[in-house]
């Protein structure tokens, strides 16, 4: 399998290499040249099989000449050995159509952790092939860096520098990134919202006076990797409600793409999805898109979800890719007019592209309570507030009654303990396996909000590369 950028004019690369490359060389995202496509004989023939195994079965075509079946196993068990649920990513019920996907029981308590542990598996495997090393640079408006960090700690060859957006990540959140000892992780801690985290972060994809000097890499989701983990969780809830013999919808708490696009790619694969409803905050910048055309972005409004307070979400250019027709030129021409004017119209293919198996639904403050109360009141489930957000958007989605609705729970509760106490009363306690969070000593760097801190800062602490 080869994958391409999209915006056409980076070199095609195998697994290995999109890995390891992260963003592409001309500014684009990594997608493979076309979509595997399982039958329906080979998706009813899945249904029951441990996580790993679904893993190994569901990610296959996509490492095709970079791993063998029994590599990608043996990584798939150790990754998932990890979990704290033996299903890994175990189903709930909420009523007759509502059901929560709990996406929460790895090391870090989010739905990040499902991906991560396998990447940081996946860039050992490579980098000691290769005899090299990696520099990863990521951005994290909570989730991710906890779960990056957990995954690279302590590993040979890799250095992590994570950005976080100073005083807009929960205290939990910061305690799983900044408590971590270990001399090759770095938290940074920036002036700004998230989106300036990122920016930064792709802006040194393409500073060649930093590309010459480290192997730079990625862990937020504009990786391949981490989408192509994440799609089997939509296998694994699919084929628990009777896929592929009936259709299921799926909500998804959304701010960067990544999550909901795996399930657009488990769609393209042949899994039965009915519906995918983009769930946004207040920050809803992707709701007007797909519902207007219209992807402008405002200014980042803090939210009780500060995972999702995110304006410009970089997976949503590969659907705009992939909907649109795959035309890289045109897109990175449209890419460009974003970049500089940080607004832009859909195209009419683009968005009818879209229209087949997105809606999308917005949640305030309020309705983010409501749901959180809902779901503890009626079903007895505590979920998180970025849950509710898409609890929120199922809830109020109009769906053939007979299409059981997932929605993706993507943290624990006790991640967010204030909201969750202020719609039911009861204070979430942190699972017994994050240890002694609140006793343990916190280092990070803090710098203002300009990309050339950031850079001075990682090139005199990250390995040359080798
Ligand atoms: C808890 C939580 N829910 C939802 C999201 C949104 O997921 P995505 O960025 O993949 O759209 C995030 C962050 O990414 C998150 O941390
Ligand atoms: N919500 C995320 C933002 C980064 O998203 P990613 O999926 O692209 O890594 C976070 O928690 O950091």
């Amino acid at each position: 399998m080869d994958y391409i950028s999209t915006r056409g004019g980076a070199p095609a690369l195998d697994f290995e290499g999109a890995t390891l490359a992260g963003l592409a060389s001309d500014g684009g995202l990594y997608l493979p040249r076309h979509w595997p496509r399982f039958s329906e004989g080979e998706i009813a023939a899945m249904a029951g099989l441990p996580y790993a195994e679904l893993a190994t079965r569901v990610m296959l075509p996509f490492v095709e000449g970079s791993l063998t079946e029994e590599e990608l196993r043996a990584l798939c068990q150790q990754a998932y050995g990890r979990f704290s649920h033996d299903a890994v990513t175990p189903l709930v019920q909420l009523d007759e159509q509502q059901w929560l996907l709990e996406l929460f029981h790895g090391p870090t308590l989010a739905f990040k952790d499902v991906a991560l542990q396998l990447l940081g598996l996946l860039f050992e495997t490579f980098l000691s092939r290769r005899k090299s090393n990696l520099t990863i640079i990521g951005a994290t408006s909570g989730d991710t860096g906890s779960a990056a960090i957990d995954a690279v700690a302590g590993r040979e060859g890799v250095d992590i520098f994570m950005l976080h957006p100073r005083g807009r990540v929960s205290e939990v959140q910061r305690r799983q990134m900044t408590t971590v000892r270990a001399p090759n992780v770095h938290n940074i801690a920036i002036e700004g919202s998230f989106d300036d985290a990122q920016a930064m972060v792709k802006r040194m994809f393409g500073d060649q006076g930093m590309t010459s000097r480290f192997n730079i890499g990625a862990v937020n989701s504009i990786n391949w990797a981490r989408l192509m983990a994440q799609v089997v969780y939509y296998f694994a809830a699919a084929l628990q409600l009777g896929a592929p013999h009936r259709q299921v919808a799926f909500s998804v708490p959304t701010g960067n793409f990544g999550d909901v696009f795996a399930g657009y790619v488990s769609a393209q694969m042949g899994l039965p999805v009915a519906q995918l409803i983009v769930a946004t905050n207040v920050n809803d910048i992707l709701h007007r898109a797909l519902s207007q055309g219209d992807y402008s972005t405002g200014i980042v409004t803090p939210t009780a979800t500060p995972s999702m307070d995110i304006q410009i979400s970089s997976n949503f250019e590969r659907l705009l890719f992939d909907a649109g027709g795959r035309d890289g030129k045109a897109l990175a021409e449209q890419m460009r007019g974003f970049e500089a004017s940080k607004a832009m119209q859909l195209t009419n293919t683009q968005r009818e592209g879209a229209a087949g198996l997105f809606t999308s639904a917005r949640a305030d403050g309020e309705e983010v309570l409501q749901a959180l109360r809902w779901a503890y009141d009626h079903a007895g489930e505590m979920i998180d507030p970025h849950t509710a957000v898409g609890l929120h958007a199922a809830r109020t989605s109009e769906i053939d009654r007979a299409i059981p609705v997932v929605t993706l729970a993507t943290a624990h509760p006790a991640k967010f303990p204030e909201a969750v106490e202020r719609a039911t009363g009861i204070r979430p306690a942190l699972p017994s396996r994050v240890g002694d969070l609140f006793a343990r000593e916190e280092a990070y760097t803090e710098l203002p909000g300009e990309y050339e801190a950031v850079r001075d800062f990682v090139s005199q602490h990250a390995s040359p590369a080798a």
